[in-house]
């Protein structure tokens, strides 16, 4: 097989990160979403599934660099699941911070670490049916029950974004009385404790395994925080590469982008890329 071409990022702070990753890969860390960047955006969540050649094109990479981690929303065991990332050769020392970085599973030990669930969430699953219904949120609209949070999705209702704009006031001060925040994201509104954010869980996790350099994948409004600490980390003088995964439900991250993919297909043609790369004796 010929080998991937990899993309040129279009700012000069992306060029400076990607050269120092295939300058100096074994300091590099991989960070990348899963909705809608591993995995292609589909109805329903249950069904999302990593793409077929992400498994490979991550397998490839992983080794040569010095850590790969899955920054999510969904919890780690769903996306450890969902996307096949248990018991695969080359992956591992995979690392997935499931809950923004609440949660965290080793492919190392299998193991899940995990804070006391917040009591909010009780709460709000409570309230949340009857409030929905008072709402007269359109026929679709369902609730997706998370453990540590609950998401309301839209993506089935008939007007999936008047649906979405109509529940945004109201669900949002359901979650602030019980001491929750709403995280919004692709037609979807998640109520979820306060405190952590994968801004928060890409830079412990860089400083934990002393990153030289960062490259961050992600498509979605809840990987903007991990695009600011990629831009905090570059002003401290550690290069990055800030990907997006792109669609045309989201833009706010095309326009922070140093580099914009053809969605989940893009991304795994550049991991590839860059494995084909780093395999060939970069730079
Ligand atoms: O941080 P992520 O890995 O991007 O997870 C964010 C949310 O992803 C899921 O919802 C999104 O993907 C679904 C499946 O493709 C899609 O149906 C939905 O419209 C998207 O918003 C997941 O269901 C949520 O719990 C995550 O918070």
């Amino acid at each position: 097989m010929s080998p991937e071409a990899l993309p040129t990022p279009v700012t000069k702070a992306g060029q400076e990160g990607l050269d120092a990753l295939l300058a100096r890969p074994s300091e590099a860390l991989i960070g990348l979403d899963f909705d809608g960047t591993l995995a292609p955006i589909v109805a329903d969540p249950e069904l999302a599934r990593a793409h077929p050649e992400a498994l490979a094109a991550l397998a490839a990479l992983a080794p040569k660099v010095a850590a790969v981690a899955v920054i999510t929303g969904r919890p780690a065991e769903v996306a450890v699941r969902n996307g096949g990332f248990a018991d695969v050769p080359g992956l591992e020392h995979l690392v997935v911070l499931g809950h923004y970085g609440a949660e965290r599973w080793d492919a190392r030990s299998g193991e899940i670490s995990a804070p006391a669930p917040h009591p909010g969430v009780a709460g709000v699953r409570g309230e949340l049916p009857e409030l929905l219904e008072r709402l007269g949120a359109s026929q679709g609209t369902w609730i997706e029950e998370k453990g540590r949070a609950v998401a309301v999705h839209t993506r089935r209702a008939a007007d999936p974004q008047a649906t979405l704009d109509l529940l945004r006031e109201p669900l949002t001060g359901l979650a602030g009385r019980h001491g929750l925040i709403v995280e919004p994201g692709r037609l979807v509104l998640e109520l979820r404790p306060p405190g952590m954010d994968k801004g928060v869980a890409l830079t412990e996790f860089a400083r934990e395994i002393g990153a030289g350099s960062v490259l961050y994948g992600g498509d979605d409004l809840g990987d903007l925080p991990a695009y600011s600490a990629v831009d905090r980390l570059r002003a401290d003088g550690t290069p990055g590469l800030l990907v997006c995964s792109g669609s045309d439900e989201v833009t706010e991250l095309r326009d922070r982008a140093d580099l914009v993919v053809d969605g989940p297909e893009g991304v795994v043609h550049l991991l590839g890329a860059l494995a084909d790369r780093l395999g060939r004796g970069a730079p």
